[in-house]
């Protein structure tokens, strides 16, 4: 529950929303993978838990790669961003695959926003390819590969957050 007086959230302060489905993000994966088979080949995926889940899956089926790791990160709770932390890195097996500094390895994420998530996986693993879904300005340097940019101030629904609700008509004040 979100208390009085606190700070505006991160989806509060980017106050535009983007909803996307689940046939968009079908979409919008399978784009970035005609993309990422221009780059690759890669030895295994290593998707950033949880949102870079949903992604790797697709992007590893289009692929046909099937070795999969994660790096398991923890920052927004909700919507708000606190420190970072690595609960998880790779394991030793994908490391010795990467040659130690992620070369051939691609790393999967959803979005960068501020960029602080790619920024932390990034200097775990500088010579990994970074591919997302979707990218915000301040992370999109971060990113070697993405498919759609939003705005700053938008904020993301994504299908695995979100269900179908009604809608007040526009014309009674709706968004
Ligand atoms: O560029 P940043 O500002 O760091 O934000 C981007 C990160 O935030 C979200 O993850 P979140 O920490 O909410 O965790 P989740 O993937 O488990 O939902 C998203 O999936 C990215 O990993
Ligand atoms: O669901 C989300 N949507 C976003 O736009 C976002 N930015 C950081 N973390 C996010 N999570
Ligand atoms: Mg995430």
């Amino acid at each position: 529950m979100v208390e009085k007086n606190s700070e505006p959230s991160a989806q509060e302060r980017a106050g535009r929303p983007f909803p996307v489905s689940w046939d968009q993000f079908h979409r919008d994966c399978r784009a970035l993978t005609w993309r990422l088979n221009e780059v690759g080949p890669f030895h295994a995926v290593i998707a950033i838990t949880r949102g870079g889940l949903v992604p790797a899956a697709i992007v590893a089926r289009e692929l046909g790669l099937r070795v999969i790791d994660t790096v398991c990160v923890a920052s927004y709770d909700h919507d708000k961003q606190g420190d970072l932390k690595v609960l998880k890195g790779i394991s030793e097996q994908t490391a010795k695959l990467g040659g130690g500094t992620g070369k051939g390895l691609l790393i999967v994420d959803d979005l960068v926003d501020t960029g602080k998530t790619g920024k932390l996986v990034r200097e775990l693993l500088p010579d990994a390819h970074f591919a997302t879904v979707y990218a915000k300005p301040k992370g999109r340097p971060l990113v070697d590969t993405f498919i759609t940019e939003v705005s700053q101030d938008t904020w993301i629904f994504f299908p695995w957050d979100t269900a179908l609700s009604f809608q007040p008509p526009i014309r009674d004040g709706a968004a």
